[in-house]
């Protein structure tokens, strides 16, 4: 058996429906365990509900309809120690913008109860300590948050793009230490990304997820061995292109098809808009402003 095959699941969902306040429904009807061990990339569209999945995962939402177990417990009603969310709020974070050294702020998130952990992701994420927050670039920046989120061993990670600004060599190396964490430890990722350079092997399980519904679930040499994919791309690494980059172009042309014509969609919404413009509810000359004022720059 292998590891990826364990029997205790780190993460249980069963028959998830959630709904945003307002009443727009952004996960329909989701099921699936995910083992300890496992490395697992949820692929989708913008939109698909990706960020509301990770979110219900890390405990900041209330799932309301069906269940979500994470390491046994839920997620919201729990304070679960070994859940490390690093989302989109977490990556702009003011916090890491102020002129203060990398040492003090990896001191203040527990950096010495971990030294070799923390060494270990200076020198992984390529971190100078000399670096003052105020004066670094935005790859930079999110290689000390980097390290900051991961020094603490976690049993859960839950990560929404946010390796996109890093060069590929650093994107590399924090894969290959997210490998070496969940095949040595008793972990699991979950990754959300937009960007497949470097994946075709590092993923244990596929998720396909498209209008908040789960489409395809599974290991990917299984998922691809049973999907028409054009005649280049028949083996898990396929030169420049992976095979995984062309799954996702499939997917997500497929799912562009069925979910119809934006400017259907639009057209729907913009008489919406406008009645509200005439009722008061929402001045669009603001807009107009905005886009005067974008083209005089
Ligand atoms: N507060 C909200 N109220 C209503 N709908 C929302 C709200 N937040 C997000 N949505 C909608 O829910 C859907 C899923 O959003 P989500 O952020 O989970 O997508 P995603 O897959 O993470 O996308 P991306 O790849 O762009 O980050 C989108 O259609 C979005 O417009």
């Amino acid at each position: 058996m292998s590891v990826t095959d364990a029997v205790i699941p780190a993460i249980t969902v069963d028959h998830l429906t959630y709904a945003f306040p307002g009443g727009v429904v952004g996960l329909h009807d989701i099921s699936f365990d995910l083992a300890s061990h496992s490395r697992t990339l949820l692929v989708g569209a913008n939109g698909a509900g990706k960020s509301t999945l990770l979110r219900i995962l890390a405990g900041k939402t209330l799932a309301k309809a069906g269940s979500v177990r994470v390491q046994g417990c839920d997620p919201f009603r729990s304070a679960l120690a070994g859940v490390t969310y690093l989302g989109t709020e977490w990556a702009s974070n003011a916090t890491v913008r102020h002129d203060m050294a990398v040492p003090v702020l990896l001191s203040s998130v527990g950096g010495d109860a971990y030294p070799d952990r923390r060494d270990e992701l200076v020198e992984i994420l390529d971190v100078d300590l000399a670096w003052h927050m105020h004066a670094v670039s935005d790859g930079e920046r999110r290689r000390v948050q980097l390290v900051m989120g991961l020094l603490r061993p976690w049993s859960i990670l839950l990560l929404d793009e946010v390796t996109v600004d890093l060069d590929v060599l650093v994107r590399s190396r924090l894969l290959a230490f997210l490998e070496r964490e969940t095949s040595s430890r008793d972990c699991a990722v979950v990754y959300a990304s937009h960007i497949f350079d470097g994946l075709a092997e590092w993923p244990t399980n596929l998720i396909h997820i498209h209008m908040g519904r789960i489409l395809e679930c599974g290991k990917p040499a299984d998922i691809i061995a049973n999907t028409s994919l054009p005649k280049r791309a028949t083996t898990l690494t396929y030169n420049s292109n992976s095979a995984l980059l062309e799954l996702a172009l499939k997917w997500l042309s497929e799912d562009l098809k069925d979910r119809g014509r934006r400017e259907d969609v639009k057209r729907l919404r913009w008489d919406e808009i406008s009645k509200n413009d005439k009722d008061g509810g929402m001045n669009l000359s603001a807009f107009d402003a905005y886009f005067k004022f974008s083209r005089a720059r």
